[in-house]
């Protein structure tokens, strides 16, 4: 019980968080470094540096995966139709997940990482987190799809960066969250402006999703892919999950409700294919209400357990990385010199500013502008 006590208090300690964003970024870097050198590679074998950059980029992700797996000992539940489980993890799929929190994309690597795909998974992410470093960059060689959320721009590299997807060597989730931004209310009681103006019925808990971005993913992944996973992700006891909790320890516990639909039964033509995302979204709606009512998805419960590999892996580094830094520390410390403590102060404050900068871009009350006006009248 004491023991439990101090290392809850330990992992609200700022030293912990320094060693931590340490590891994860000094490891990051060296990631970035060696996905460069596979450069030339991809001309020489481009499946082989595909799936080298799937091993790099797990080694990256993974940490953030450990930090809530096993430092914040978040638990993960699965709510789904135990016929669709056997699939999971066997065969490309595009994810389409709702956008409410700030740590949905730690969860859903989470989900990717029991499924063993975490080094594979791609998404649609806006522009601006290419600029994010570590992460942004690793996210260049795994052929992460970008897009400004500008369709007239958008268009032809969405459309590009979908058809090199076609012969990806390794299982892959595509990850959509249609709604485009995070949820705010400002933004729902815009999207639902524009929802009335199409005659389409409210959503209480999402945005309205925007279409283009979906359908153009079923018809260029048609034949790559086999099936579409709507996922519906929520927290219990109401909680809002931050980056900054999960790095002080707090626990939470994800409920993730996964329904599989074959490709094949999803419209090819776009504005049938646009019809059939709006009414996923109304039925997700309803699995939320559920949720509210019940505290709980439809469905059984079918949950993998966690594996290993990620805390390994995190170790791994952490081993690798602390002790340099220790002796560089204590080095400099007794040195004497008045320049080597200034220094190793700066680099302490270099650190902890890039990594709130890099959380900071997580943070709903940092985020976009990005659906805060009805486009139609921009
Ligand atoms: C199972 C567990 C999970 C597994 C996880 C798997 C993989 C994990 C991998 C990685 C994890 C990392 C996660 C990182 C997350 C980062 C995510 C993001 O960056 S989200 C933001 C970027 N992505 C998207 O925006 C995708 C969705 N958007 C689209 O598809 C868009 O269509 C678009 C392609 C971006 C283009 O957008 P644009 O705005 O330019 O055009 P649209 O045509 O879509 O919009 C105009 C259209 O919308 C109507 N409209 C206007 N205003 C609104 C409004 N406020 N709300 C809704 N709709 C609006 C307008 O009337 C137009 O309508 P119409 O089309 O009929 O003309
Ligand atoms: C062990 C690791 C410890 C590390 C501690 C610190 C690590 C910091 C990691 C930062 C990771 C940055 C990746 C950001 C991914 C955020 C995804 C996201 O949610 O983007 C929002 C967009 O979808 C929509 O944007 P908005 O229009 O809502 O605005």
């Amino acid at each position: 019980m004491i023991r439990m006590g101090i290392l809850q208090v330990l992992k609200t300690q700022l030293l912990c968080h320094l060693i931590i964003c340490y590891v994860f970024l000094v490891s990051g870097f060296i990631i970035n470094l060696l996905q460069l050198c596979t450069l030339p590679l991809w001309y020489i074998n481009k499946q082989l540096a595909r799936r080298i950059n799937c091993r790099l980029g797990y080694s990256v992700s993974s940490q953030l995966v450990a930090l809530l797996e096993w430092w914040s000992g978040t638990e993960c539940t699965l709510y789904t139709d135990p016929e669709s489980y056997p699939f999971y993890g066997k065969e490309n799929a595009i994810v389409v997940l709702n956008h409410n929190f700030e740590i949905d994309f730690m969860t859903g690597w989470t989900f990717c990482e029991r499924f063993g795909v975490l080094g594979s998974s791609k998404v649609l992410a806006k522009k601006e987190l290419s600029f994010v470093p570590v992460i942004g960059w690793m996210w260049y060689f795994l052929e992460i799809v970008f897009c400004k959320r500008k369709w007239e721009e958008d268009r032809k590299t969405v459309v590009q960066s979908l058809h090199n997807l076609r012969d990806y060597p390794e299982n892959f989730w595509f990850l959509l969250h249609c709604e485009g931004t995070r949820f705010t209310e400002k933004k729902h009681k815009i999207s639902m402006e524009v929802a009335e103006k199409k005659g389409l019925p409210k959503l209480k808990y999402h945005l309205l999703p925007r279409t283009k971005g979906f359908c153009v993913t079923v018809q260029n992944l048609r034949g790559t892919v086999t099936a579409v996973y709507d996922s519906t992700l929520n927290f219990r006891n109401n909680e809002m999950p931050t980056l900054l909790g999960v790095l002080n320890g707090k626990k939470y516990h994800a409920d993730l409700y996964v329904r599989r639909i074959p490709l094949d039964t999803i419209p090819e033509e776009e504005s049938e294919c646009a019809a059939w995302l709006y009414k996923l979204y109304q039925d997700k709606d309803e699995f939320q209400e559920h949720y509210r009512q019940t505290g709980r998805f439809p469905g059984p419960i079918t949950s993998p357990p966690r594996r290993p590999w990620a805390l390994l892996n995190w170790l791994f580094w952490v081993c690798l990385l602390v002790y340099p830094l220790c002796m560089l520390l204590l080095q400099m410390l007794l040195s004497g010199s008045t320049f080597s403590v200034v220094c190793t102060f700066v680099f302490c404050l270099a650190v902890s500013v890039g990594i709130r900068w890099m959380i900071g871009q997580t943070e709903i009350d940092k985020g976009s502008n990005y659906g805060n006006k009805d486009a139609n009248k921009q």
